[in-house]
């Protein structure tokens, strides 16, 4: 995938989807960073540009095999992302051939393994102390002080996950954007509302900080997973439907994998005519 490009002529990327959370990505290798907050929210709105829920960017890694940024489509920077994490594990593990590599993000170095056709990640422990998430001041994170009384889980960002007894029931978006900007959540926060189905199997759609409902969310599944582990209302390894398909998740000894399916679905250039009004 890796190509040199002259920024000021055209931009390539890769548009690919994991259950529908989809992305924009970016191969900065062997260059200059060149995302900015401008050029995310022009990329990320689906007229002006082509539209994403986050755009992820590669970069060379002097610790792992690559380095990746991500970004929100409103130009905020997430700091870790699961489902583009396997996106470009994927891309990464089909260009060395290798059955694992290694990507550093803000969250720390993680492991992307193949795993059939699907690509298992490592997301690593989840965070569980108050400031860790972060929140604004010292509460109990297994039931925090709002109504329904959501878990809160760090997994390299923050998120507030609800046991909701019917997800049908649940306004996702006018729920999830007052729990954001709640000020328990001093850098807003991710939402999650799951429904268990049995101590296997859950439920969950999710509201993502600074891009809205999306059709999955890898470190929203993570939590999920530890919030109901936590809670003692699964088991640690569960299946999880979210609106856009099936993941595994698996709390174990070494962090909270996630296996699940990848798609490519195009790549393409911006032309210099779109650079230039970013
Ligand atoms: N889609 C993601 C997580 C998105 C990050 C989020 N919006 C944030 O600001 O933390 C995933 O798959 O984990």
């Amino acid at each position: 995938m890796q190509q040199d490009f002259d920024t000021s002529r055209r931009l390539p990327f890769l548009k690919m989807h994991g259950l529908g959370n989809d992305f924009v990505i970016v191969d900065s290798r062997g260059r200059d960073a060149i995302v900015t907050a401008e050029l995310a929210r022009a990329v990320g709105d689906r007229h002006r540009g082509v539209g994403f829920d986050q755009l992820a960017e590669i970069r060379s890694s002097d610790a792992a095999d690559i380095d990746l940024d991500f970004w929100n489509s409103d130009g905020s920077r997430a700091g870790a992302c699961g489902n583009a994490t396997r996106c470009v594990g994927r891309l990464m593990l089909d260009e060395t051939g290798k059955d694992e590599i290694t990507i550093r993000t803000e969250r720390g170095i993680l492991i992307a393994r193949r795993a059939g056709d699907e690509v298992s990640v490592n997301m690593g422990h989840p965070q569980r102390m108050w400031d860790e998430v972060p929140l604004s001041h010292p509460v109990d994170t297994d039931f925090l002080p709002l109504e329904g009384e959501p878990v809160a889980v760090g997994m390299g960002n923050p998120h507030a996950v609800f046991f909701v007894p019917d997800i049908k029931e649940v306004d996702v978006a006018g729920w999830g954007k007052r729990v954001e900007y709640d000020p328990l959540f001093p850098q807003r926060t991710n939402v999650e509302f799951a429904e268990v189905r049995s101590r296997d199997e859950i439920r969950m759609r999710v509201w993502e900080r600074g891009t809205g409902i999306t059709l999955a969310c890898g470190s929203g599944a993570c939590a999920t997973v530890v919030a109901a582990s936590v809670r003692g209302l699964t088991d640690k390894k569960v299946r999880m439907e979210v609106d856009g398909g099936w993941l595994t998740l698996d709390w174990r000894e070494d962090g909270v994998w996630m296996t699940g399916p990848t798609q490519l679905v195009f790549q393409a250039e911006f032309d210099a005519s779109f650079l230039e009004r970013v």
